[in-house]
C-alpha cells in the first residue's frame, strides 16, 4: 500500500554502483505543495537520489512513491512528474516550437492545448522572438529556460529540479524562482536541487542535506540556521558548511 498524504515518498532507498555507494538509505516523506529544497556537497547523491524518484534508474534497495503511485509504475511517472536534469535532453535539429510540440504530445497534452501552452510558457520564459531557431544556436540558458518548460508543460503534480537556475541571467532566474512559488501555491511539489543557496533560502519549505549518501539533517531553512551552533544572524551557507563540515571528522569504519 502506498500512501498519499506525501507527494513524495521514500523509505530507506539505496543506491550502490559496484562498491561505491551513492545513495544510503534516505528516506523522505514531501507534502503536496511544498518546496523541499535539496543541497549537498559534489558527489552527494542527490542526482542519483532524483534519477532513482523519476524512475531513471532502479534502486539497489527501498522504496518510493510519487503522487502515491509506486516508482516501479512508469505510466504513473510519466503522468505525475516533471523532470528537468542539469542537461536538459533537448534535440539539437528543432526548433523550440518543435521540441516542445513534441514533448507535449508525449506526455499526453491534449492537442486542442498544446499550442496555447508553448506559446504562453515560451512567452513567460521571453522565449517567443526565438521560437523557431534551431536549439543547436541557442545559449545554454535558453536551452535550460526550454527544459524548464518542457518539465512543466504536462502540468505534472510534482518536479524534479536539477541547479534550475544554472546558466541563466536575474531577469530569467528571477522568473523562474516566480514561476515555481505560483506553481507551489497552486499545490504542484517542487523537490528542488542546486548549490545556489538563496534559492533554497528563499523558496523551500523544508531543506533536506545529503552528505556522503545519508540525510544528515532535515528542517526548514529558519531552523537549519538556528539549529547550527550560530548565534543569530547565520546564513544558510554557514550553516550548510557546518553541519557538512562536522561529518568529515568522523572516523567510518
Ligand atoms: N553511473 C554511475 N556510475 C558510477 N558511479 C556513479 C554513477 N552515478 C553517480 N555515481 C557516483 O555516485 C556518487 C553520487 O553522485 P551524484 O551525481 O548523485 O552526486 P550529486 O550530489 O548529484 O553531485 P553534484 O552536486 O556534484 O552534482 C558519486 O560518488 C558518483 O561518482
Amino acid at each position: 500500500m502506498v500512501s498519499r498524504r506525501f507527494a513524495i515518498e521514500a523509505t530507506q532507498l539505496r543506491k550502490t554502483f559496484g562498491d561505491e555507494v551513492a545513495v544510503d538509505g534516505v528516506d523522505l516523506q514531501v507534502p503536496s505543495g511544498h518546496i523541499y529544497g535539496f543541497l549537498g556537497p559534489n558527489g552527494a547523491g542527490k542526482t542519483t537520489t532524483m534519477r532513482m524518484l523519476v524512475g531513471l534508474t532502479t534502486p539497489t534497495a527501498g522504496t518510493a512513491s510519487i503522487a502515491g503511485a509506486a516508482i516501479e509504475d512508469r505510466d504513473a511517472v510519466r503522468a505525475n512528474v516533471g523532470y528537468l536534469p542539469e542537461r536538459p535532453p533537448l534535440y539539437d535539429e528543432l526548433t523550440a516550437v518543435e521540441q516542445l510540440t513534441y514533448y507535449a504530445d508525449l506526455r499526453g497534452v491534449p492537442d486542442a492545448e498544446v499550442d496555447d501552452r508553448v506559446e504562453s510558457w515560451l512567452d513567460r520564459f521571453d522565449l517567443l522572438e526565438d521560437a523557431d531557431r534551431r536549439i543547436q544556436d541557442y545559449s545554454t540558458g535558453m536551452r535550460q529556460k526550454v527544459g524548464l518548460v518542457q518539465a512543466l508543460l504536462h502540468d505534472p503534480p510534482v518536479l524534479f529540479l536539477d541547479e534550475p537556475t544554472s546558466g541563466l541571467d536575474p531577469n530569467a532566474a528571477r522568473t523562474m524562482r516566480e514561476v515555481l512559488t505560483e506553481l507551489a501555491d497552486g499545490g504542484t511539489t517542487i523537490f528542488l536541487s542546486t548549490h545556489i543557496l538563496p534559492v533554497v533560502e528563499e523558496l523551500a519549505d523544508t531543506v533536506g542535506v545529503l552528505d556522503d549518501g545519508t540525510l544528515v539533517s532535515e528542517a526548514t531553512p529558519g531552523e537549519l540556521t538556528s539549529r547550527a551552533e550560530a548565534g543569530t544572524d547565520w546564513s544558510l551557507e554557514d550553516a550548510f558548511i557546518d553541519i557538512t563540515t562536522d561529518r568529515e571528522g568522523e572516523v567510518t569504519p
